[in-house]
Formats: structure tokens, C-alpha cells, sequence
């Protein structure tokens, strides 16, 4: 699969940006600051129907200006697709494919895949769960149409209980527990099938994300799925007792202090590990850099595994902090391995061009200067 034209209105700093892209390697030069970023933002947005950072929707519409819209033409499978995604001010998103508006953008989560892999990666190592939720969760919502409706599902619910346990006041007495226990026993089954999901994806995943990380370097790097739901496990298999469901109901006490839902796959982590060491603590910058590159490639190799479609691969300055080595491995490792359309973004042409003849597939150059985006160099 791959993007042949792209069109930018209005977004951040793209007035009315157009380009048609190759099928191979694309690579996008020009200065800090001038665009680059936001034009992969601009084909992730239009692949998975929002940004691929923490900005809301308002915060991508260029300063001033009261609506943005992106329009993407993909080819799939030799067939022509066309991704509009279209933001205004008060009004609701709205994603059309070919003409079409989806009735749920959740919809065209997975119809487009993609990978982006960008310098704030490493976020995913230093900062909260929520942040490794949202990126495993959305790996497994490019491959399993089913598993995003479960995570809207959980929000929904887990909104509900929530407010319902505020309502409360922290008094019992003011519980409404029949409520509770209608939330819950939609709750629970929900839980139990996120939960599914993302052990079988970590079984899935591991081998692959292994074999690539040591083909970038001869350390061991690992990741550990933690869930509530396996404290269940773990106590099931010492014959100690009680269940996930029996923790959860016991815990309500808790819950009606806190006014949240403690336990739940909504808390669910994913600890990255060093040897038998936190990465986070331990990992100097570039093996936690190499850890990201490695995440980002295992999601294509999993995304292509599992779908038949090869992901659009967006690489965002993707050179920086590494050394000599590792550089030279990560380029063996793209040019040996079956990538599809790749875009590349370098504030430093001269290095790109030298970096990248080394890859042995056609590469287009363009510049980004100030938000416009010149034609084939
Ligand atoms: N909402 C917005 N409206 C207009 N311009 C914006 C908006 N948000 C960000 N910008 C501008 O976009 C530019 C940043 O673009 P981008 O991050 O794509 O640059 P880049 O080419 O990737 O730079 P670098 O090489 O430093 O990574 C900045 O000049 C910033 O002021």
C-alpha cells in the first residue's frame, strides 16, 4: 500500500501544501522548523484518523484559521483510495473514504496502516503507561477490527462506574450498588477479552521485536505485559484463591475512596527491560533509541504479518543519537528488509544522501521549506 498524492489545507504549518509521493523511499529534506514533522503527522492523520502526537484536533489547525483538511490517495492493492479527513471549529470529525463518510471514525482504523517512528519515541520509555497502553493498543487495533470497540466499550463503562462512585460522596450508603453490578458484569467480560488480546500479541510480537532488536545491537532487551488480570493467574497457579472477578468486587471499598476504578486492563503496563534492568533507569540514550527503532520495525514486520498489508513507514529524523554502528545496522536492516513506501525526514541533506545511497531502492528528494514542499529534487 501506498500514498500517491497528499494534500494539506490548513494544517499547522502547511497553508496548501500538495505532493505526489513515490512508491519507494521518499525522503523529505529542509531546516528545523520548516514542516517536515507535520507533513508525517498530516499522512499519519489521514491513516489512522488522528495525530500521531498528544495535540488535539484544534491545536493542529493552522493559527487563525477555523478548519483544516487533509486528502490522501492511496493505492491498495492497485486500487485507488481516496482518505479525506476534514476538522472544523464546533463541529464533529468527519472521515470520508471515497466520498463516503464513515458512520464511526473508528471505522477506518486498520483500512490504512501505518508506522511512524520519531524522535519523541522514547517518551514510550520514560513516561506513564497510559502513553504504552495507547501504543500497543493501537498496533492491535490496526490488526483485529474487533479490539477497538472493546477499548470504546471499556471507556464508556469504566466513564460510568466512575461517576457513579463520585456520585457516591465516599458514603456506602449512597452507592447505588444494583447500578454498580449492571456496570460490572458488562465490565468483566471486557476486561477478560482486552486482556486476551494483548497476551496473545506479546506472544506474537516478542520473537520478532527480538530478532530485530539484535540485528541493531547484541544486547538483551525485553518486554513484560503486566496486568491485574494476572495477579489472578499467578495466585490461580500457587492454589492460593481468589480470582480476578473476586479481586475486582473486593475492592469496591477502594474504589468508592479513590472515586475511580482501581483494577482493570485500564491500568494494564508494559514494563521494557534491560537484561533483567528497567531501560527506562538504566538504558543509556541510544540503546533506548535502538529499543524504539526496534519496536517501530517489529510493528511493520507484526502489522504485514498479519494483514498481507505492508504499512506506510513514516522515519522522523531517524539518524539522531545513534552511533557509527548502530546507524550502519539500522540501514542494513532497512534496505534488507521488505519494506513498502518509506518516508525519511533529515534536517541535513548531504548526510541523508550519503546515509541513503547505501539502501539500494530508488529514492525521491524533496524540500520542505516553510511549510510547502518543493517537487522531486
Ligand atoms: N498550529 C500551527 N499553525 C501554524 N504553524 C504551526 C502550528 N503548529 C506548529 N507550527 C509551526 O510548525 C513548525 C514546526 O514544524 P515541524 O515540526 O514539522 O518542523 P520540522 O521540519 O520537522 O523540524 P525539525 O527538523 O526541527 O524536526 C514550527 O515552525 C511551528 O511554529
Amino acid at each position: 500500500m501506498f500514498i500517491k498524492n497528499l494534500h494539506l489545507t490548513h494544517f499547522r504549518n502547511h497553508e496548501d501544501t500538495k505532493s505526489t509521493f513515490e512508491e519507494n523511499i521518499n525522503c523529505l529534506v529542509g531546516k528545523n522548523g520548516s514542516g517536515k514533522t507535520n507533513l508525517l503527522d498530516g499522512i499519519y492523520y489521514l491513516c489512522i484518523g488522528r495525530g500521531a502526537f498528544s495535540y488535539t484536533d484544534t491545536q493542529h489547525l493552522q493559527h487563525g484559521k477555523t478548519f483544516f483538511s487533509l486528502k490522501g490517495i492511496f493505492d491498495k492493492e492497485g486500487r485507488t483510495n481516496t482518505v479525506q479527513c476534514i476538522v472544523e471549529k464546533g463541529k464533529a470529525k468527519v472521515i470520508k473514504l471515497n466520498n463516503k463518510p464513515y458512520p464511526k471514525i473508528s471505522e477506518h482504523v486498520g483500512n490504512f496502516p501505518c508506522v511512524l517512528l520519531a524522535p519523541n519515541d522514547t517518551d514510550l520509555i520514560r513516561e506513564s503507561s497510559e502513553l504504552r497502553r495507547n501504543f500497543f493498543d493501537t498496533i492491535i487495533s490496526q490488526i483485529h477490527k474487533n479490539y477497538i470497540q472493546l477499548l470504546i466499550k471499556q471507556k464508556l463503562i469504566l466513564r460510568q462506574r466512575n461517576q457513579l462512585l463520585k456520585d457516591a460522596d465516599q458514603q456506602e450508603k449512597f452507592l447505588k450498588k444494583d447500578v454498580l453490578e449492571i456496570y460490572d458484569e458488562q465490565l468483566l467480560p471486557i476486561f477478560k477479552e482486552i486482556h486476551r488480546f494483548r497476551t496473545e500479541f506479546i506472544q506474537e510480537f516478542m520473537p520478532i521485536f527480538s530478532e530485530i532488536y539484535h540485528s541493531l545491537a547484541d544486547e538483551e532487551m525485553k518486554i513484560n505485559y503486566r496486568s491485574h488480570l494476572e495477579e489472578e493467574e499467578n495466585r490461580k497457579s500457587k492454589k492460593e484463591n481468589p480470582t480476578f472477578e473476586s479481586i475486582f468486587k473486593g475492592n469496591m471499598l477502594k474504589d468508592l475512596i479513590l472515586q475511580r476504578t482501581e483494577k482493570g486492563t485500564h491500568r494494564d503496563d508494559y514494563k521494557f527491560l534491560l537484561g533483567k534492568k528497567t531501560l527506562k533507569h538504566y538504558g543509556s540514550q541510544g540503546q533506548q533509541k535502538s529499543f524504539v527503532i526496534a519496536l517501530k520495525l517489529a510493528t511493520f514486520a507484526i502489522i504485514y504479518k498479519q494483514t498481507q498489508i505492508k504499512p506506510i513507514l513514516l522515519l522522523d529524523d531517524i539518524f539522531d543519537k545513534l552511533d557509527e554502528t548502530r546507524i550502519k545496522n539500522l540501514l542494513k536492516l532497512l534496505s534488507k528488509s521488505d519494506f513498502g513506501q518509506v518516508f525519511v525526514t533529515d534536517a541535513r541533506p548531504e548526510r541523508t544522501r550519503k546515509l541513503l545511497d547505501s539502501f539500494g531502492r530508488p529514492i525521491a528528494f524533496f524540500e520542505v521549506k516553510d511549510g510547502s514542499i518543493s517537487s522531486n529534487l
